[in-house]
Protein backbone atom coordinates (compact mmCIF):
# COMPACT_ATOMS: atom_id res chain seq x y z
CA UNK A 1 0.00 0.00 0.00
CA UNK A 2 2.75 2.26 0.70
CA UNK A 3 6.43 1.82 -0.70
CA UNK A 4 9.50 3.77 -0.29
CA UNK A 5 12.74 2.88 -2.71
CA UNK A 6 15.64 4.74 -1.31
CA UNK A 7 14.24 7.87 -0.18
CA UNK A 8 17.18 10.21 0.89
CA UNK A 9 17.04 14.16 1.74
CA UNK A 10 19.44 16.50 2.94
CA UNK A 11 19.61 19.62 4.41
CA UNK A 12 22.92 21.51 2.96
CA UNK A 13 25.75 18.77 4.51
CA UNK A 14 23.19 17.34 6.68
CA UNK A 15 21.54 13.79 5.41
CA UNK A 16 18.35 13.42 7.16
CA UNK A 17 16.76 10.59 5.47
CA UNK A 18 19.54 8.26 4.44
CA UNK A 19 18.25 5.81 1.05
CA UNK A 20 15.07 4.40 3.11
CA UNK A 21 13.28 1.70 1.25
CA UNK A 22 10.29 0.30 3.13
CA UNK A 23 7.09 -1.47 2.37
CA UNK A 24 3.85 -1.35 4.45
CA UNK A 25 0.92 -3.31 4.19
CA UNK A 26 -3.25 -2.54 4.41
CA UNK A 27 -4.65 -3.63 7.60
CA UNK A 28 -1.30 -2.96 9.25
CA UNK A 29 -0.47 -0.82 12.19
CA UNK A 30 2.96 0.36 12.13
CA UNK A 31 4.78 2.57 14.53
CA UNK A 32 7.41 4.63 13.14
CA UNK A 33 10.10 4.91 16.19
CA UNK A 34 12.48 7.39 16.34
CA UNK A 35 14.13 9.73 19.14
CA UNK A 36 14.30 13.45 18.30
CA UNK A 37 15.85 14.20 15.38
CA UNK A 38 15.74 10.41 13.29
CA UNK A 39 14.00 11.77 10.40
CA UNK A 40 10.58 11.10 11.28
CA UNK A 41 8.85 14.08 10.09
CA UNK A 42 11.05 14.42 7.56
CA UNK A 43 9.86 11.08 5.85
CA UNK A 44 6.30 12.69 6.49
CA UNK A 45 6.61 15.57 4.91
CA UNK A 46 8.25 13.72 1.59
CA UNK A 47 5.43 11.51 1.75
CA UNK A 48 2.28 13.98 2.47
CA UNK A 49 4.52 15.91 -1.21
CA UNK A 50 5.03 18.59 0.85
CA UNK A 51 8.61 18.31 -1.24
CA UNK A 52 10.11 15.97 -3.23
CA UNK A 53 13.47 13.78 -1.74
CA UNK A 54 16.68 14.43 -3.36
CA UNK A 55 16.66 10.95 -4.46
CA UNK A 56 14.36 7.79 -4.68
CA UNK A 57 10.56 6.77 -4.70
CA UNK A 58 7.27 6.96 -3.12
CA UNK A 59 4.20 4.80 -4.16
CA UNK A 60 0.77 4.84 -2.38
CA UNK A 61 -1.66 1.92 -4.12
CA UNK A 62 0.62 1.91 -6.48
CA UNK A 63 0.99 5.40 -8.06
CA UNK A 64 3.98 6.91 -8.02
CA UNK A 65 4.06 10.64 -6.08
CA UNK A 66 6.50 11.80 -8.43
CA UNK A 67 4.75 11.04 -11.59
CA UNK A 68 0.82 10.65 -10.27
CA UNK A 69 0.64 12.81 -7.22
CA UNK A 70 -2.97 13.49 -7.81
CA UNK A 71 -3.74 10.05 -7.44
CA UNK A 72 -1.39 8.74 -5.07
CA UNK A 73 -2.26 11.70 -2.59
CA UNK A 74 -5.88 11.09 -2.73
CA UNK A 75 -5.48 7.54 -0.79
CA UNK A 76 -3.43 9.32 1.99
CA UNK A 77 -4.86 11.16 5.15
CA UNK A 78 -2.40 13.25 7.69
CA UNK A 79 -2.52 14.11 11.14
CA UNK A 80 0.60 16.06 11.32
CA UNK A 81 1.80 16.83 15.12
CA UNK A 82 1.18 20.78 14.46
CA UNK A 83 -2.73 21.33 14.92
CA UNK A 84 -4.29 23.22 11.92
CA UNK A 85 -7.59 23.47 12.47
CA UNK A 86 -9.22 27.16 12.51
CA UNK A 87 -10.00 28.02 16.31
CA UNK A 88 -12.58 30.63 15.66
CA UNK A 89 -14.70 28.24 13.46
CA UNK A 90 -16.66 25.01 14.89
CA UNK A 91 -16.26 21.53 14.31
CA UNK A 92 -18.82 21.48 11.48
CA UNK A 93 -17.27 24.09 9.88
CA UNK A 94 -13.57 23.13 9.98
CA UNK A 95 -14.81 19.82 8.79
CA UNK A 96 -17.29 21.65 6.13
CA UNK A 97 -14.25 23.03 4.90
CA UNK A 98 -11.90 20.04 4.29
CA UNK A 99 -14.74 18.14 2.68
CA UNK A 100 -15.02 20.93 -0.14
CA UNK A 101 -11.14 21.13 -0.25
CA UNK A 102 -11.85 17.32 -1.58
CA UNK A 103 -14.65 17.90 -3.60
CA UNK A 104 -16.98 15.39 -1.79
CA UNK A 105 -20.58 16.55 -2.45
CA UNK A 106 -22.04 18.23 0.43
CA UNK A 107 -24.86 15.62 1.01
CA UNK A 108 -21.97 12.83 1.60
CA UNK A 109 -19.95 15.10 3.53
CA UNK A 110 -22.23 15.53 6.24
CA UNK A 111 -22.92 11.98 6.71
CA UNK A 112 -19.25 11.40 6.37
CA UNK A 113 -18.76 14.34 9.51
CA UNK A 114 -21.26 13.27 11.28
CA UNK A 115 -20.38 9.62 11.43
CA UNK A 116 -16.97 10.81 12.20
CA UNK A 117 -17.89 12.88 15.01
CA UNK A 118 -20.34 9.50 16.23
CA UNK A 119 -17.26 7.45 16.57
CA UNK A 120 -15.06 9.63 18.39
CA UNK A 121 -18.21 10.90 20.67
CA UNK A 122 -18.01 14.57 19.15
CA UNK A 123 -21.44 14.68 17.77
CA UNK A 124 -22.52 16.37 20.59
CA UNK A 125 -20.10 19.21 20.26
CA UNK A 126 -20.01 19.51 16.38
CA UNK A 127 -21.54 23.16 16.49
CA UNK A 128 -18.73 24.44 19.34
CA UNK A 129 -16.06 26.51 17.99
CA UNK A 130 -12.95 24.49 18.38
CA UNK A 131 -11.33 26.95 20.70
CA UNK A 132 -13.33 26.29 23.42
CA UNK A 133 -12.50 22.00 22.75
CA UNK A 134 -10.05 19.91 25.00
CA UNK A 135 -6.44 19.06 23.73
CA UNK A 136 -7.57 15.67 22.82
CA UNK A 137 -11.08 16.56 21.61
CA UNK A 138 -9.21 19.10 18.69
CA UNK A 139 -7.13 15.96 17.98
CA UNK A 140 -9.67 14.09 17.27
CA UNK A 141 -11.72 16.20 15.19
CA UNK A 142 -8.20 16.49 13.03
CA UNK A 143 -8.45 12.33 12.92
CA UNK A 144 -12.23 12.72 11.71
CA UNK A 145 -10.60 15.47 9.46
CA UNK A 146 -8.14 13.35 7.76
CA UNK A 147 -10.64 10.21 7.15
CA UNK A 148 -12.84 12.23 5.56
CA UNK A 149 -11.60 11.29 1.76
CA UNK A 150 -11.58 7.70 3.21
CA UNK A 151 -7.56 7.63 2.83
CA UNK A 152 -6.40 4.39 2.56
CA UNK A 153 -3.05 4.63 4.04
CA UNK A 154 -2.85 7.22 7.32
CA UNK A 155 0.16 8.84 8.44
CA UNK A 156 -0.25 9.85 12.17
CA UNK A 157 3.29 12.12 13.00
CA UNK A 158 3.72 12.28 16.87
CA UNK A 159 -0.29 12.86 17.28
CA UNK A 160 -0.68 11.82 21.12
CA UNK A 161 1.86 14.69 21.88
CA UNK A 162 0.53 16.82 24.84
CA UNK A 163 -2.52 14.40 25.60
CA UNK A 164 -3.18 12.48 28.47
CA UNK A 165 -3.31 9.11 28.94
CA UNK A 166 -6.93 8.99 28.44
CA UNK A 167 -7.22 10.82 25.26
CA UNK A 168 -4.02 8.80 24.26
CA UNK A 169 -6.00 5.71 24.66
CA UNK A 170 -8.55 6.91 22.86
CA UNK A 171 -6.58 7.93 19.99
CA UNK A 172 -4.99 4.92 19.46
CA UNK A 173 -8.18 3.13 19.99
CA UNK A 174 -10.02 4.71 17.17
CA UNK A 175 -7.15 4.12 15.02
CA UNK A 176 -6.80 0.44 15.40
CA UNK A 177 -10.48 0.19 14.70
CA UNK A 178 -10.32 1.90 11.62
CA UNK A 179 -7.38 -0.71 10.49
CA UNK A 180 -9.45 -3.43 11.58
CA UNK A 181 -12.72 -2.41 9.91
CA UNK A 182 -11.44 -0.71 6.93
CA UNK A 183 -8.39 -2.76 6.47
CA UNK A 184 -6.34 1.22 6.81
CA UNK A 185 -2.32 1.22 6.04
CA UNK A 186 -1.22 3.25 9.17
CA UNK A 187 2.64 4.86 9.66
CA UNK A 188 2.25 6.63 13.50
CA UNK A 189 5.21 8.15 14.18
CA UNK A 190 6.51 8.12 17.76
CA UNK A 191 8.92 8.48 19.97
CA UNK A 192 6.88 6.74 23.01
CA UNK A 193 8.22 3.21 23.01
CA UNK A 194 4.94 2.17 25.02
CA UNK A 195 2.70 3.39 21.39
CA UNK A 196 5.31 1.26 19.38
CA UNK A 197 5.09 -1.84 22.01
CA UNK A 198 1.31 -1.91 20.72
CA UNK A 199 2.23 -1.87 17.09
CA UNK A 200 2.06 -4.60 14.52
CA UNK A 201 4.92 -3.60 13.20
CA UNK A 202 7.73 -1.27 14.38
CA UNK A 203 10.38 0.62 11.92
CA UNK A 204 13.05 1.80 14.12
CA UNK A 205 14.58 5.10 12.56
CA UNK A 206 17.78 6.53 13.43
CA UNK A 207 20.13 9.13 12.20
CA UNK A 208 17.65 8.58 9.07
CA UNK A 209 18.31 5.26 8.47
CA UNK A 210 16.27 2.28 9.49
CA UNK A 211 17.79 0.48 12.25
CA UNK A 212 15.65 -2.47 12.67
CA UNK A 213 12.18 -3.93 11.23
CA UNK A 214 9.76 -6.48 12.52
CA UNK A 215 7.42 -6.97 15.67
CA UNK A 216 7.96 -5.34 18.65
CA UNK A 217 9.27 -8.49 20.33
CA UNK A 218 11.11 -9.35 16.96
CA UNK A 219 12.66 -5.50 16.86
CA UNK A 220 13.81 -5.70 20.53
CA UNK A 221 15.77 -9.01 19.95
CA UNK A 222 17.32 -7.58 16.82
CA UNK A 223 17.89 -4.19 18.85
CA UNK A 224 19.59 -6.63 21.58
CA UNK A 225 17.29 -6.37 24.77
CA UNK A 226 16.19 -7.35 26.58
CA UNK A 227 13.06 -5.09 26.02
CA UNK A 228 12.26 -2.61 23.46
CA UNK A 229 12.57 0.05 25.29
CA UNK A 230 16.31 -1.35 26.23
CA UNK A 231 17.64 -2.14 23.09
CA UNK A 232 15.94 1.29 21.30
CA UNK A 233 17.65 3.58 24.23
CA UNK A 234 21.13 1.32 23.76
CA UNK A 235 21.13 1.84 20.24
CA UNK A 236 20.16 5.24 19.62
CA UNK A 237 21.83 7.12 22.28
N1 LIG B 1 14.40 22.58 7.30
C1 LIG B 1 15.49 22.03 7.85
N2 LIG B 1 16.72 22.55 7.63
C2 LIG B 1 17.83 21.98 8.14
N3 LIG B 1 17.83 20.86 8.89
C3 LIG B 1 16.65 20.29 9.12
C4 LIG B 1 15.43 20.84 8.63
N4 LIG B 1 14.39 20.03 9.03
C5 LIG B 1 14.97 19.06 9.75
N5 LIG B 1 16.31 19.20 9.81
C6 LIG B 1 17.27 18.29 10.47
O1 LIG B 1 17.07 16.98 9.91
C7 LIG B 1 17.10 15.99 10.93
C8 LIG B 1 15.79 15.24 10.96
O2 LIG B 1 14.77 16.12 11.45
P1 LIG B 1 13.25 15.67 11.58
O3 LIG B 1 12.49 16.88 12.06
O4 LIG B 1 12.82 15.04 10.32
O5 LIG B 1 13.35 14.59 12.74
P2 LIG B 1 12.22 14.00 13.69
O6 LIG B 1 12.52 12.55 13.82
O7 LIG B 1 10.88 14.37 13.18
O8 LIG B 1 12.51 14.74 15.05
P3 LIG B 1 11.46 15.17 16.21
O9 LIG B 1 11.04 13.90 16.90
O10 LIG B 1 12.33 16.03 17.09
O11 LIG B 1 10.34 15.91 15.58
C9 LIG B 1 17.43 16.72 12.23
O12 LIG B 1 18.82 16.64 12.45
C10 LIG B 1 17.00 18.16 11.96
O13 LIG B 1 17.77 19.06 12.71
Amino acid sequence: MLRTQGLTQRYGKHTALQSLTMQLSAGQFTALLGPNGAGKSTLFQVLTGLFAADEGEVEVAGHSLRHAATAALRHIGVVFQQMSLDLDLSIRRNLLFQADLHGLPRRLALQRIEAGCARLNLEPKLDRKVRELSGGNRRKVELVRAWLHEPRVMLMDEATVGLDPKSRRDLLAAIRADVRERGTCVLWATHWVEEAEAADRVLVLHKGSLLADGTPAEVAQALGGPTLEAGFIQRTT
